[in-house]
Protein backbone atom coordinates (compact mmCIF):
# COMPACT_ATOMS: atom_id res chain seq x y z
CA UNK A 1 0.00 0.00 0.00
CA UNK A 2 3.05 2.42 -0.02
CA UNK A 3 2.87 5.92 1.54
CA UNK A 4 -0.89 5.91 0.80
CA UNK A 5 -2.85 5.68 3.74
CA UNK A 6 -6.71 4.00 3.74
CA UNK A 7 -9.25 6.30 4.78
CA UNK A 8 -10.11 4.66 8.11
CA UNK A 9 -6.11 5.60 9.03
CA UNK A 10 -6.32 9.51 6.93
CA UNK A 11 -9.85 9.67 9.30
CA UNK A 12 -8.56 9.01 12.47
CA UNK A 13 -5.12 10.88 11.91
CA UNK A 14 -7.87 14.05 11.06
CA UNK A 15 -9.58 13.18 13.84
CA UNK A 16 -6.02 13.04 16.51
CA UNK A 17 -5.08 16.56 14.83
CA UNK A 18 -8.26 18.04 15.74
CA UNK A 19 -8.05 16.53 19.47
CA UNK A 20 -4.32 17.56 19.48
CA UNK A 21 -5.88 21.17 18.13
CA UNK A 22 -8.60 21.29 21.20
CA UNK A 23 -5.78 20.44 23.67
CA UNK A 24 -4.10 22.88 22.72
CA UNK A 25 -6.98 25.49 22.73
CA UNK A 26 -7.92 23.92 25.71
CA UNK A 27 -4.65 24.27 27.55
CA UNK A 28 -3.91 27.85 26.21
CA UNK A 29 -7.18 28.79 28.48
CA UNK A 30 -6.35 27.02 31.59
CA UNK A 31 -6.85 29.92 34.65
CA UNK A 32 -6.49 28.91 37.93
CA UNK A 33 -7.47 30.44 40.56
CA UNK A 34 -6.23 29.95 44.30
CA UNK A 35 -9.20 30.78 46.69
CA UNK A 36 -9.81 30.61 50.65
CA UNK A 37 -10.18 32.55 53.56
CA UNK A 38 -6.99 34.14 55.04
CA UNK A 39 -4.11 32.80 56.30
CA UNK A 40 -5.16 29.02 54.31
CA UNK A 41 -2.13 28.60 52.95
CA UNK A 42 -2.93 29.85 49.24
CA UNK A 43 0.03 32.01 48.96
CA UNK A 44 2.58 29.32 50.11
CA UNK A 45 0.99 27.26 47.10
CA UNK A 46 1.56 29.91 45.15
CA UNK A 47 5.66 30.73 46.44
CA UNK A 48 5.65 26.63 46.15
CA UNK A 49 4.61 27.09 42.19
CA UNK A 50 7.09 29.49 41.98
CA UNK A 51 10.18 26.91 43.28
CA UNK A 52 8.76 23.65 41.25
CA UNK A 53 7.88 25.46 37.83
CA UNK A 54 8.60 28.87 37.83
CA UNK A 55 11.48 31.33 38.22
CA UNK A 56 11.83 30.42 42.14
CA UNK A 57 13.48 32.71 44.27
CA UNK A 58 16.60 34.52 42.85
CA UNK A 59 19.57 35.38 46.15
CA UNK A 60 18.84 39.28 45.58
CA UNK A 61 14.93 38.28 46.18
CA UNK A 62 15.81 35.79 49.25
CA UNK A 63 17.63 38.96 50.37
CA UNK A 64 14.74 41.44 49.85
CA UNK A 65 12.49 39.27 52.37
CA UNK A 66 15.02 39.60 54.83
CA UNK A 67 12.93 42.32 57.09
CA UNK A 68 9.87 40.47 56.42
CA UNK A 69 10.75 37.26 57.98
CA UNK A 70 12.62 39.24 60.91
CA UNK A 71 9.56 41.44 61.37
CA UNK A 72 7.56 37.81 61.29
CA UNK A 73 9.51 36.80 64.50
CA UNK A 74 9.73 40.21 66.42
CA UNK A 75 5.79 41.02 66.08
CA UNK A 76 4.84 37.52 66.88
CA UNK A 77 7.57 37.71 70.10
CA UNK A 78 5.20 40.68 70.89
CA UNK A 79 1.76 38.88 70.10
CA UNK A 80 2.83 36.37 73.11
CA UNK A 81 3.36 38.76 75.39
CA UNK A 82 0.21 40.53 74.81
CA UNK A 83 -1.88 37.43 74.94
CA UNK A 84 -0.74 36.73 78.37
CA UNK A 85 -2.23 40.00 79.82
CA UNK A 86 -5.58 38.95 77.83
CA UNK A 87 -5.38 35.33 78.94
CA UNK A 88 -4.35 36.38 82.84
CA UNK A 89 -0.74 34.15 82.47
CA UNK A 90 1.77 36.68 83.85
CA UNK A 91 5.40 36.69 83.35
CA UNK A 92 6.86 36.60 86.88
CA UNK A 93 10.58 36.25 86.40
CA UNK A 94 12.71 39.43 86.15
CA UNK A 95 15.29 38.55 83.43
CA UNK A 96 11.90 37.64 81.78
CA UNK A 97 10.05 40.74 82.63
CA UNK A 98 12.84 43.06 81.47
CA UNK A 99 13.42 41.10 77.79
CA UNK A 100 9.37 41.40 77.60
CA UNK A 101 9.73 45.15 78.22
CA UNK A 102 12.81 45.20 75.58
CA UNK A 103 10.98 43.66 72.73
CA UNK A 104 7.61 45.22 72.94
CA UNK A 105 9.21 48.56 73.26
CA UNK A 106 11.18 47.99 69.96
CA UNK A 107 10.70 50.79 67.31
CA UNK A 108 12.29 49.14 64.36
CA UNK A 109 10.78 45.71 63.96
CA UNK A 110 12.91 44.93 60.90
CA UNK A 111 16.64 44.25 62.19
CA UNK A 112 17.48 42.00 64.50
CA UNK A 113 20.46 43.03 67.31
CA UNK A 114 21.99 40.62 69.78
CA UNK A 115 20.20 42.25 72.04
CA UNK A 116 16.66 41.62 71.01
CA UNK A 117 17.76 37.92 69.85
CA UNK A 118 19.10 37.04 73.13
CA UNK A 119 15.46 38.69 74.75
CA UNK A 120 13.55 36.33 71.97
CA UNK A 121 15.51 33.59 73.05
CA UNK A 122 15.38 33.77 76.70
CA UNK A 123 11.69 34.45 76.70
CA UNK A 124 11.38 31.04 74.82
CA UNK A 125 13.20 29.20 77.54
CA UNK A 126 10.84 31.00 80.25
CA UNK A 127 8.17 28.49 81.19
CA UNK A 128 5.41 31.55 81.54
CA UNK A 129 5.93 32.30 77.87
CA UNK A 130 5.71 28.89 76.70
CA UNK A 131 2.19 28.39 78.49
CA UNK A 132 1.09 31.36 76.67
CA UNK A 133 2.29 29.66 72.92
CA UNK A 134 0.52 26.93 74.43
CA UNK A 135 -2.39 28.47 74.45
CA UNK A 136 -2.10 29.97 70.52
CA UNK A 137 -5.44 28.98 69.46
CA UNK A 138 -6.71 31.39 71.13
CA UNK A 139 -5.40 34.56 69.72
CA UNK A 140 -3.48 35.48 66.62
CA UNK A 141 0.18 34.26 65.90
CA UNK A 142 1.91 32.85 62.60
CA UNK A 143 1.62 28.90 62.81
CA UNK A 144 5.52 28.89 62.13
CA UNK A 145 6.95 30.95 64.59
CA UNK A 146 8.35 28.83 66.81
CA UNK A 147 10.04 27.50 63.98
CA UNK A 148 11.45 30.52 62.93
CA UNK A 149 12.76 31.19 67.08
CA UNK A 150 14.25 27.83 66.66
CA UNK A 151 16.34 28.56 63.81
CA UNK A 152 17.14 31.49 65.93
CA UNK A 153 19.70 30.19 67.79
CA UNK A 154 21.78 29.80 64.99
CA UNK A 155 21.91 33.67 65.08
CA UNK A 156 24.07 35.93 63.40
CA UNK A 157 24.15 32.93 61.18
CA UNK A 158 20.59 32.74 60.66
CA UNK A 159 18.46 36.12 61.07
CA UNK A 160 22.41 38.03 61.14
CA UNK A 161 23.36 40.97 58.36
CA UNK A 162 24.64 38.21 55.92
CA UNK A 163 21.92 35.90 56.43
CA UNK A 164 20.60 34.46 52.67
CA UNK A 165 16.72 33.34 53.74
CA UNK A 166 16.64 29.58 52.40
CA UNK A 167 13.75 28.33 50.26
CA UNK A 168 11.50 26.79 53.45
CA UNK A 169 12.37 30.34 55.40
CA UNK A 170 10.50 31.78 52.49
CA UNK A 171 7.71 28.74 52.24
CA UNK A 172 6.93 29.52 56.72
CA UNK A 173 7.26 33.41 55.82
CA UNK A 174 3.72 35.30 56.67
CA UNK A 175 2.88 38.18 54.25
CA UNK A 176 -1.13 38.92 54.11
CA UNK A 177 -1.77 38.95 50.45
CA UNK A 178 -3.37 42.21 49.28
CA UNK A 179 -4.95 42.33 45.79
CA UNK A 180 -4.40 39.83 43.08
CA UNK A 181 -0.99 38.12 42.11
CA UNK A 182 -0.68 36.47 38.93
CA UNK A 183 1.79 34.31 37.22
CA UNK A 184 2.45 31.72 34.30
CA UNK A 185 3.65 27.88 35.09
CA UNK A 186 3.74 24.70 32.92
CA UNK A 187 3.20 21.61 34.85
CA UNK A 188 3.62 18.65 33.02
CA UNK A 189 2.81 19.86 29.74
CA UNK A 190 -0.11 22.17 30.61
CA UNK A 191 0.00 25.63 30.60
CA UNK A 192 -1.70 27.53 34.05
CA UNK A 193 -2.29 30.76 34.43
CA UNK A 194 -2.41 31.17 38.40
CA UNK A 195 -3.84 33.93 40.27
CA UNK A 196 -3.42 34.72 44.04
CA UNK A 197 -5.86 36.64 46.47
CA UNK A 198 -6.02 37.96 49.48
CA UNK A 199 -8.22 36.29 51.72
CA UNK A 200 -9.44 38.61 54.47
CA UNK A 201 -12.77 39.62 54.41
CA UNK A 202 -11.77 42.90 53.08
CA UNK A 203 -9.95 41.63 50.20
CA UNK A 204 -12.85 39.61 49.10
CA UNK A 205 -14.51 42.32 47.29
CA UNK A 206 -12.16 42.67 44.20
CA UNK A 207 -12.00 38.59 44.02
CA UNK A 208 -14.78 39.41 41.27
CA UNK A 209 -12.48 40.92 39.28
CA UNK A 210 -10.38 37.63 38.19
CA UNK A 211 -13.65 35.73 37.99
CA UNK A 212 -14.06 35.77 34.21
CA UNK A 213 -13.34 32.89 32.01
CA UNK A 214 -11.96 30.71 35.33
CA UNK A 215 -11.09 27.13 34.11
CA UNK A 216 -10.34 26.05 37.82
CA UNK A 217 -10.46 26.98 41.18
CA UNK A 218 -8.26 25.54 44.23
CA UNK A 219 -9.86 26.53 47.35
CA UNK A 220 -8.11 26.03 50.14
CA UNK A 221 -8.73 25.60 53.40
CA UNK A 222 -6.54 25.06 56.88
CA UNK A 223 -7.16 21.66 58.79
CA UNK A 224 -5.68 23.02 61.68
CA UNK A 225 -8.12 26.07 62.60
CA UNK A 226 -11.26 24.13 63.30
CA UNK A 227 -10.83 25.49 67.32
CA UNK A 228 -9.26 29.10 66.19
CA UNK A 229 -11.51 32.44 65.51
CA UNK A 230 -10.53 35.13 62.58
CA UNK A 231 -7.91 37.31 62.72
CA UNK A 232 -10.47 40.21 61.45
CA UNK A 233 -13.70 39.10 63.73
CA UNK A 234 -13.03 37.59 67.07
CA UNK A 235 -16.40 36.53 66.88
CA UNK A 236 -16.38 33.99 64.08
CA UNK A 237 -14.94 30.38 64.19
CA UNK A 238 -12.15 30.08 61.23
CA UNK A 239 -13.52 26.61 59.49
CA UNK A 240 -17.11 28.08 60.24
CA UNK A 241 -15.87 30.78 58.06
CA UNK A 242 -14.59 28.47 55.40
CA UNK A 243 -17.22 26.44 54.92
CA UNK A 244 -19.94 29.61 54.44
CA UNK A 245 -17.49 31.11 51.89
CA UNK A 246 -17.16 27.37 50.35
CA UNK A 247 -20.65 27.70 49.95
CA UNK A 248 -20.40 30.65 47.80
CA UNK A 249 -17.54 29.69 45.57
CA UNK A 250 -18.76 26.30 44.73
CA UNK A 251 -22.30 27.61 44.52
CA UNK A 252 -21.56 30.19 41.98
CA UNK A 253 -22.87 30.77 38.77
CA UNK A 254 -19.12 31.94 37.39
CA UNK A 255 -17.65 28.70 38.23
CA UNK A 256 -20.62 26.38 37.26
CA UNK A 257 -18.16 24.53 34.51
CA UNK A 258 -15.25 25.06 36.12
CA UNK A 259 -12.66 22.44 38.02
CA UNK A 260 -13.03 22.52 41.69
CA UNK A 261 -10.56 21.57 43.83
CA UNK A 262 -10.53 21.11 47.31
CA UNK A 263 -7.02 21.76 49.38
CA UNK A 264 -7.33 20.51 52.92
CA UNK A 265 -4.24 21.98 53.85
CA UNK A 266 -1.92 22.15 56.83
CA UNK A 267 -1.97 18.46 57.08
CA UNK A 268 1.32 18.55 59.22
CA UNK A 269 -0.16 21.25 62.01
CA UNK A 270 -3.59 19.17 62.12
CA UNK A 271 -1.78 16.07 62.87
CA UNK A 272 0.06 17.74 65.76
CA UNK A 273 -3.56 19.27 67.24
CA UNK A 274 -5.68 16.75 66.49
CA UNK A 275 -3.67 13.71 67.16
CA UNK A 276 -0.63 14.97 69.21
CA UNK A 277 -2.45 16.97 71.64
CA UNK A 278 -6.22 15.77 71.37
CA UNK A 279 -7.47 18.50 70.72
CA UNK A 280 -11.37 17.62 69.73
CA UNK A 281 -11.97 18.50 66.35
CA UNK A 282 -15.76 20.12 68.11
CA UNK A 283 -13.31 22.04 70.28
CA UNK A 284 -15.72 25.14 69.69
CA UNK A 285 -19.47 23.26 70.14
CA UNK A 286 -20.02 24.15 66.63
CA UNK A 287 -19.65 20.91 64.96
CA UNK A 288 -21.08 18.24 67.26
CA UNK A 289 -21.32 16.00 63.86
CA UNK A 290 -17.56 15.60 64.53
CA UNK A 291 -15.98 12.13 64.80
CA UNK A 292 -14.65 12.18 68.54
CA UNK A 293 -12.27 9.20 68.08
CA UNK A 294 -8.37 10.44 67.60
CA UNK A 295 -8.35 9.07 64.08
CA UNK A 296 -6.85 10.79 61.02
CA UNK A 297 -8.65 9.35 57.95
CA UNK A 298 -12.28 9.66 60.00
CA UNK A 299 -10.97 13.05 60.76
CA UNK A 300 -10.18 13.59 57.15
CA UNK A 301 -13.41 12.44 55.58
CA UNK A 302 -15.75 14.05 58.22
CA UNK A 303 -14.09 17.80 56.84
CA UNK A 304 -14.18 16.38 52.73
CA UNK A 305 -17.92 15.16 53.85
CA UNK A 306 -18.46 18.66 55.36
CA UNK A 307 -17.35 20.80 52.27
CA UNK A 308 -19.22 18.79 49.40
CA UNK A 309 -21.80 18.86 51.95
CA UNK A 310 -22.28 22.80 50.84
CA UNK A 311 -22.79 22.22 47.12
CA UNK A 312 -26.15 22.07 45.96
CA UNK A 313 -25.58 19.89 42.60
CA UNK A 314 -25.09 16.07 44.10
CA UNK A 315 -23.60 15.67 40.50
CA UNK A 316 -21.02 17.72 41.13
CA UNK A 317 -17.41 16.25 41.06
CA UNK A 318 -15.04 18.02 43.85
CA UNK A 319 -11.77 16.89 44.07
CA UNK A 320 -10.39 16.77 47.60
CA UNK A 321 -6.55 16.75 48.85
CA UNK A 322 -4.60 16.61 51.79
CA UNK A 323 -2.24 18.96 51.61
CA UNK A 324 0.84 20.24 53.42
CA UNK A 325 1.70 23.39 51.62
CA UNK A 326 4.99 23.98 53.19
CA UNK A 327 6.47 20.42 52.05
CA UNK A 328 7.65 21.07 48.51
CA UNK A 329 7.71 17.28 47.34
CA UNK A 330 3.61 16.62 48.28
CA UNK A 331 3.03 20.14 46.85
CA UNK A 332 4.68 18.98 43.41
CA UNK A 333 2.63 15.76 43.62
CA UNK A 334 -0.79 16.97 44.36
CA UNK A 335 -0.40 19.14 41.39
CA UNK A 336 0.38 16.85 38.67
CA UNK A 337 -2.89 15.46 40.07
CA UNK A 338 -4.64 18.22 39.97
CA UNK A 339 -3.56 19.61 36.82
CA UNK A 340 -4.85 16.54 34.89
CA UNK A 341 -8.38 16.79 36.56
CA UNK A 342 -8.37 20.77 35.38
CA UNK A 343 -7.01 19.53 32.20
CA UNK A 344 -9.93 16.91 31.98
CA UNK A 345 -12.42 19.05 33.41
CA UNK A 346 -11.46 21.59 30.80
CA UNK A 347 -11.20 19.49 27.66
CA UNK A 348 -15.18 18.22 28.74
CA UNK A 349 -15.67 22.33 28.93
CA UNK A 350 -14.34 22.47 25.47
CA UNK A 351 -16.48 19.46 24.11
CA UNK A 352 -13.21 17.00 23.15
CA UNK A 353 -13.90 14.86 25.78
CA UNK A 354 -17.21 13.13 27.37
N1 LIG B 1 3.05 24.23 59.05
C1 LIG B 1 2.40 24.67 57.97
N2 LIG B 1 2.31 25.99 57.75
C2 LIG B 1 1.65 26.39 56.64
C3 LIG B 1 1.04 25.49 55.73
N3 LIG B 1 0.46 26.22 54.73
C4 LIG B 1 0.71 27.51 55.03
N4 LIG B 1 1.42 27.62 56.17
C5 LIG B 1 1.85 28.86 56.86
O1 LIG B 1 0.67 29.59 57.17
C6 LIG B 1 0.91 30.99 57.06
C7 LIG B 1 -0.16 31.59 56.16
O2 LIG B 1 0.01 31.11 54.84
P1 LIG B 1 -0.29 32.01 53.56
O3 LIG B 1 0.07 31.17 52.38
O4 LIG B 1 0.34 33.34 53.68
O5 LIG B 1 -1.88 32.16 53.66
P2 LIG B 1 -2.86 32.88 52.60
O6 LIG B 1 -4.01 31.96 52.40
O7 LIG B 1 -2.12 33.30 51.40
O8 LIG B 1 -3.33 34.14 53.45
P3 LIG B 1 -3.94 35.54 52.87
O9 LIG B 1 -2.95 36.10 51.91
O10 LIG B 1 -4.14 36.42 54.08
O11 LIG B 1 -5.24 35.20 52.24
C8 LIG B 1 2.35 31.12 56.54
O12 LIG B 1 3.19 31.42 57.63
C9 LIG B 1 2.67 29.77 55.97
O13 LIG B 1 4.04 29.45 56.05
C10 LIG B 1 1.13 24.09 56.00
O14 LIG B 1 0.61 23.23 55.29
N5 LIG B 1 1.82 23.74 57.15
MG1 LIG C 1 -1.77 35.12 50.61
Amino acid sequence: MGNKMTSEESKSKRLSLSLNKSKAQAQKQIKLLLLGSGESGKSTIFKQMRLIYGAGYPEEECIKLRPFLIGNVIEGAQDIINAGEALGIDITDDRAQEAASLVLGLDDKRAFSDEVVEAILLLWENPEFKNIWEHRSHFQLQDTWHEYVEELRNYPKWGGPDWIPSKDDILKSRVRTTGVVDEEFVVKDIKLRMLDVGGQRNERRKWIHCFEGVTSVIFVTSLSEYDQVLFEDASKNRLEESLELFNEIINSEWFVTSAMILFLNKSDLFTEKFIVRGIPLNESGLFPDAPVERDFDAAIEWFSERFKGECLDPQREIYAHVTCATDTQKVDTVMRTSSQHVLRMNLRGSGVLM
